[in-house]
């Protein structure tokens, strides 16, 4: 049955007959011109994408050296010219070749380091520095990042190193540095023929030496061994320390590996912190030796339980401050013999400067008082800087250069290839003492840049500095120096020191010279040398006569209206211009608050009749940091007017304003017709233009006064070209969040922007009126209280605008916009948001029109400044806002 199915199925699809489909026509063949083009696209796509990709690259990533030398290891087994011990010369070569920044790789082509040639904005310690320095101290200053306890510790520390109790000290450092001179004479009287002696060693037990009389009030007895011929067990055992340092640095994870080095390093680690524990026992003991010491004050800190000062906070802090003062004094030391020794005209001029101190009793300033001997410093630290890699960390993406970084980048500022750029400092490799007597400090200052800037400022540069400084006056006094037989090496262990020691030759001037001792400190003291008292009294005349001598030259203000001026304004004022870039202003009113960052020459009329105020204001011009001068309607004498752009052209003023006349001449020229002595006119501007000319620019010193002269003639921030900068420069700025005032050691915040490069800050210096003085508490370090600059959302008439603080709000104003801004969000969890609000808000026209009192609102229309300058109560504020217009 199933066949007769299947057979009667087929016969009825034969019977249907069905025509197949005829088969599709074949494609036509492809023109010759389309296969071409195709062909064409792709291979163009092929090499060119790469090519584009190469180049786009080549434009965006920051250049990095020849691929040999893009790992430092790598490039140092590759390569015998790259020596790394002198790794920082070979930076400063990369500088010179491929510009202010370059990158290069860490291990296994991680990403390594930006090396940058300025001083950049990034202050935050790096965390590989903290891991490299936690390892010996890891509750020090060194190795903390920046907080409240950072700051609190620092708040200890410091005073130990103020101006006051330098100079209490500095009979001991005179003392260790006749110790010392003794010594090296000693050993020169023991051979016919004068001998080398390596200067580095001894010099480094006597900054040990010197450390520890003043932090801790005890004797490492380095020196002591020195003159046995022994080496102190601190030297020894601070040299395994820095070395350890230097290799995690370089190492990082792998440096614990060398399991050797690893145990040396343990073993030299705790004899410092045994040491450190013993005086803190001492001291705590209540040891009269030790009582007035940093080791006692911290001590007492820890005792009182209050603080978070554990004892072995204590022990880390002073190992830190010890690995921080010890080898870096002794390096800098070092290196301005070695330069005095090669260079024995300088050396014979400086000798002639200090022939005139007293070295029994030089305080600090009398040795900051001799130019040529800070020069020999300040070029040491130039040409050899002892710490010449300063690392930080990117603290969010930033733009280096023109380059993008990524947050957390390793960037570290290159001070060779500063100190070496002939554009800050004319002809580099000389050794020229007298340069900073001329003013040639390079941008940002070189003891500035040696010592660091911003809130982690070198803590001791003050007692490096007296080191240094009574060091090279007793040499001087007492040695002829020349270089030994061989050339010493660079090494950078952290710091940078001569590799194999310093080999120089001492030849005693003359006889040694008896001294007392001290029956009470046992040292060389002031006190003991001075004579009797009719010497006191002579010094106290001198001193009284020096201070109204600087008063009178300084704060000459006081000269032109004495009645109006206090003293105390005067003393700011003078304190103000000899240290900050200033403004001086001939026709203003003088104001107290103002004082921080302008000088007012009130009533200046007498600076054109009395010629010895023409002087002192020629003087001042020369001397101080002046960055924009108003002489307003003053009319010089023709010479006092040639004299005037002379002491300009010397000067570091860019901006001027003069209207002055004689007879109409000197106006025009002054406004830009050059005659030919009057080459300065580029200096000069018309005073119509001075809006366009408070302009932010890549000097940081006069960003400081433009950005904080705010309150006295207008928001230069509101030029467009302002904005674009604080914009620019506002991704990825941290900006030096707090400063220490000297005087009270409270720590001030300071508003967004403003980068303070001078090492000395009070707090009358801040912006911030909240906490412009000493009396004022500290800033809560937990707050998050809003920064000059910062912008915000605020409800303005019931509509949400973006703000930016023009001023500090007063607690109740920012406890009332928290509060709104806390609304809102629950508006917006609400479903509504700011929207809403916006929506909810009245019709404009019937708006009741409130003055935004301390915030000024983007973008700042000509309406809302009519606004403020309505609400504007003080008079001489809605005058200020008028001259905007
Ligand atoms: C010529 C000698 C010295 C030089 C060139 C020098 C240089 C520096 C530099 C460049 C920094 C880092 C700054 C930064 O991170 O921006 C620093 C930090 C520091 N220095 Fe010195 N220093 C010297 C002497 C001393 C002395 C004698 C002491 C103390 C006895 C000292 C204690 C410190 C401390 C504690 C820090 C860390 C400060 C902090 O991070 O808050 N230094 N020093």
């Amino acid at each position: 049955m199933p066949t007769t199915l299947l057979i009667a199925a087929a016969s009825f699809y034969k019977r249907r007959d069905v025509a197949p489909l005829p088969p599709p026509p074949p494609p036509p063949p492809p023109s010759v011109s389309d296969v071409h083009l195709f062909i064409v696209i792709v291979t163009s796509a092929v090499l060119l994408l790469p090519a584009l990709l190469v180049v786009r690259a080549h434009l965006t990533t920051m250049p990095m050296p020849h691929l040999r030398f893009r790992t430092l290891l790598v490039g140092h087994i590759l390569d015998g010219r790259l020596n790394i011990n002198e790794r920082h010369r070979f930076y400063a070569r990369q500088h010179a070749l491929l510009g202010s920044a370059f990158r290069l790789l860490g291990f296994f082509g991680k990403s390594g380091a930006v090396y940058v040639k300025d001083v950049p904005g990034w202050y935050r310690k790096a965390d590989s520095d903290r891991s490299a320095f936690a390892a010996v101290a890891p509750r020090s200053l060194l190795a903390l990042p920046m907080g409240p306890d950072w700051a609190m510790q620092r708040r200890l520390v410091a005073p130990l190193f103020s101006t006051s109790s330098i100079d209490s000290f500095l009979p001991l450092v005179h003392a260790k540095s006749l110790e010392l001179c003794e010594l090296w004479r000693t050993r020169a009287s023991c051979e016919h023929e004068v001998p080398e002696q390596d200067v580095h060693e001894t010099l480094s037990s006597w900054s040990l030496d010197i450390f520890g009389h003043v932090a801790c009030a005890h004797d490492f007895g380095a020196l002591a061994s020195a003159r046995e011929e022994r080496q102190s067990p601190y030297a020894a055992a601070a040299k395994v320390i820095l070395q350890e340092l230097t290799r995690r640095f370089l190492l990082g994870k792998l440096a614990p590996l060398q399991r050797a080095k690893t145990r040396a390093f343990k073993g030299a680690l705790q004899l410092y912190r045994s040491t450190a524990e013993a005086i803190l026992q001492r001291a705590a003991a209540g040891s009269s030796e030790a009582s007035g010491s940093l080791a006692a004050k911290l001590a007492k800190c820890a005792e009182s339980g209050g603080s978070a000062l554990t004892p072995s906070a204590v022990a880390d802090e002073m190992t830190g401050l010890l690995l921080a003062g010890h080898e870096t004094s002794s390096n800098t030391a070092t290196w301005a013999l070695h330069l005095l020794a090669t260079h024995p005209r300088e050396q014979e001029q400086v000798r002639a400067e200090v022939a005139a101190l007293d070295l029994r009793r030089a305080s600090l300033a009398d040795l900051y008082k001799c130019s040529l001997l800070q020069g020999v410093m300040f070029e040491a630290l130039r040409l050899r800087p002892t710490v010449p890699l300063v690392p930080r960390l990117a603290p969010s993406r930033a733009t280096i250069h023109g380059y993008s970084v990524a947050k957390g980048t390793r960037i570290v500022q290159n001070k060779i290839a500063i100190c070496e750029d002939a554009s800050l400092f004319p002809e580099p490799a000389r050794f020229d003492p007298s340069r900073f007597g001329r003013g040639e400090y390079g941008a940002h200052g070189a003891t500035i840049v040696a010592f660091g800037v911003g809130p982690r400022l070198c803590v001791g540069y003050r007692l490096a500095e007296a080191q240094v400084l009574s060091l090279l006056a007793h040499v001087l006094r007492d040695f002829s120096l020349s270089a030994g037989s061989t050339e010493p090496k660079e090494a950078l262990n952290v710091t940078l020191q001569p590799l194999d020691g310093l080999l120089l030759r001492l030849t005693p001037l003359s006889a040694p010279k008896a001294a007392s001792a001290c029956p009470r400190c046992k040292f060389f003291c002031r006190d003991t040398l001075l004579e009797d008292e009719q010497d006191l009294r002579a010094r106290d005349e001198e001193e009284q006569a020096r201070r109204e001598l600087s008063l009178a030259h300084g704060g000459w203000v006081c000269d032109f209206a004495p009645p109006r001026v206090p003293p105390s304004v005067a003393k700011r004022v003078q304190e103000f211009v000899q240290l900050r870039p200033a403004v001086l202003h001939s026709d203003e009113l003088i104001d107290k608050k103002d004082a921080r960052q302008v000088v007012f020459l009130q009533g200046a009329v007498p600076l054109q009749t009395k010629p010895w105020l023409f002087a002192a204001l020629c003087d001042l011009l020369r001397k101080c940091p002046v960055w924009s001068i108003n002489l307003g309607e003053l009319r010089f004498s023709e010479e006092q007017c040639v004299r005037l752009g002379a002491t300009l052209a010397a000067s570091g003023v860019t901006h001027m304003f003069y209207e002055c006349t004689v007879a109409g001449r000197w106006k025009d020229e002054f406004r830009g017709t050059p005659l030919p002595e009057q080459r300065e006119a580029r200096i000069i501007r018309r005073n119509r233009e001075k809006h366009s000319l408070w302009r932010l620019s890549a000097d940081c010193r006069q960003n400081v006064v433009v950005l904080s002269a705010i309150k006295n003639w207008f928001c230069p921030t509101s030029h467009a070209c302002n904005k674009r900068w604080v914009q620019r420069n506002r991704d990825g700025y941290t900006g030096v969040d707090r400063l220490q005032c000297e005087s009270c050691g409270a720590w001030r915040r300071l508003p967004r922007g403003v980068t303070a490069w001078r090492r000395e800050f009070y707090c009358h210096y801040n912006t911030w009126d909240k906490y412009n003085s000493c009396s004022l508490p500290e800033e809560d370090w937990k707050r998050e209280e809003p920064a000059t600059g910062d912008r915000l959302r605020l409800l303005v008439d019931g509509r949400w605008r973006r703000a930016t603080v023009r001023r500090m709000p007063t607690e109740a104003q920012w406890a009332g916009h928290k509060q709104r801004l806390q609304q809102e969000g629950e508006a917006g969890a609400a479903g509504g948001g700011a929207r809403e609000e916006e929506e909810a808000a009245p019709p404009r026209a019937k708006r009741a029109r409130k003055p935004v009192e301390m915030y000024k609102a983007e973008p700042c229309t000509a309406l809302s400044r009519a606004l403020r300058v309505q609400s504007c109560e003080d008079q001489s504020e809605r005058k200020l806002y008028r001259m905007v217009e």
